[in-house]
């Protein structure tokens, strides 16, 4: 992908002055691959050719879905907001990483089917999608009101990154009906394990989600889509996403589910891609195709398949590294290091 011809990043020169200024830092042409591709990335985000990254918000966009009931996950649909107590508790995966990386951390609730837990953010539409395989999962007034909360929740964070989290039982059900309608693919492409069902498992996820499909033909725009299909997590995330790139804020897209977002918002506001770094690719089987798909190249492959926004902490220090050896390496002419001919 070319970030510098997104309308969204448009700058003229900077990506070349940019390009210049890496390659005539102490190192042989080209020499930090990727990581370079990446200060060039978060350069033309910020529109600067010293990009620097500030409290980084770390958002968990919590949400229960209809489809939960119909036997799509492995895990039983109490877990979302038993999952969301540990992670306000600082028990679950991504408190862990969250602490450890110096990442703020926000539970946004966006329609668990439980009380406000204490510490969460009310953005709450309903407690819980309705069944998408009967029906729309949301009406066209929860999916605004959802992608609004995403937007007006970008407002009241401080810092420049926005790094994409989720929980939800049933969430890659939802990913995986957006996937399908965003790219095309067959629904068996587009569907995978989940929180880890086995073969069983998969044939009825994928018998649901095809009566879903079907159900919510009619849906055509990509608002309509979001909300047949739903997810208030996702759609409220999508929300920010848009919020984000209009901002000129580095968001920091993790698996499948969060793809899922960041593939709607696109739809919904094309050039948003350009702001968006993708950490990893989740062993989540259709997420290499549709990152593919995307034209994304993700950091790391570390067989992750969990979610929360685990893969975006994990590949977070790789941004502050790329902004420090772009601001900080001495240049050929600074250090008197002789270039190559
Ligand atoms: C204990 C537990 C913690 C999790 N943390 C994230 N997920 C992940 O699994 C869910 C999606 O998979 P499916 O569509 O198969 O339900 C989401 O909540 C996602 O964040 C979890 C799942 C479980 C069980
Ligand atoms: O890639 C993800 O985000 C993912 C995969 C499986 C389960 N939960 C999340």
């Amino acid at each position: 992908m070319n970030f510098s011809e997104l309308p969204v990043l448009a700058e003229p020169g900077l990506a070349a002055r940019v390009q210049h200024a890496i390659d005539h830092k102490t190192k042989p042409l080209g020499a930090l691959g990727r990581v370079e591709a990446l200060a060039l990335q978060l350069a033309l985000i910020q529109g600067v050719e010293r990009p620097a990254l500030r409290e980084p918000q770390l958002v968990v966009f919590a949400a229960d879905h209809g489809l939960s009931r119909r036997g799509v996950s492995a895990y039983p649909r109490e877990v979302t907001p038993q999952m969301v107590a540990n992670m306000l508790a600082g028990g679950a995966a991504v408190s862990v990483l969250a602490r450890q990386q110096g990442l703020a951390l926000t539970i946004a609730d966006c329609g668990v089917d439980a009380p406000l837990a204490d510490g969460a953010v009310d953005l709450r539409i309903a407690p819980g999608t309705a069944d998408a395989s009967i029906g729309p999962a949301m009406t066209g007034e929860q999916a605004g009101r959802a992608l609004r909360n995403g937007m007006a929740l970008v407002e009241r964070l401080p810092g420049n990154a926005l790094l994409l989290g989720e929980m939800g039982i049933g969430n890659t059900s939802s990913a995986s009906l957006l996937m399908q309608r965003l790219t095309g693919l067959p629904l068996v492409d587009c569907v995978g394990r989940g929180t880890g069902l086995d073969d069983a498992g998969v044939a009825r996820k994928l018998a649901v989600l095809g009566e879903a499909l079907a159900v919510n033909a009619g849906a055509q725009a990509p608002l309509q889509i979001a909300a047949a299909l739903g997810g208030f997590e996702i759609v409220t995330m999508a929300g920010s996403v848009i919020a984000a790139a209009a901002q000129r804020r580095v968001v920091v897209v993790d698996g499948f589910i969060t793809t899922a977002a960041v593939a709607l918002a696109e739809a919904l506001r094309p050039g948003v891609l350009a702001a968006c770094v993708f950490a990893h690719c989740s062993a989540e089987g259709p997420h290499a195709r549709w990152l593919q798909q995307l034209g994304a190249r993700p950091l790391l492959d570390l067989d992750l398949r969990l979610g929360e926004g685990s893969g975006a902490a994990l590949a977070w220090p790789l941004l502050p590294a790329a902004c420090a050896l772009l601001a900080d390496m001495a240049s050929f002419e600074s250090a008197g290091v002789s270039n190559r001919d």
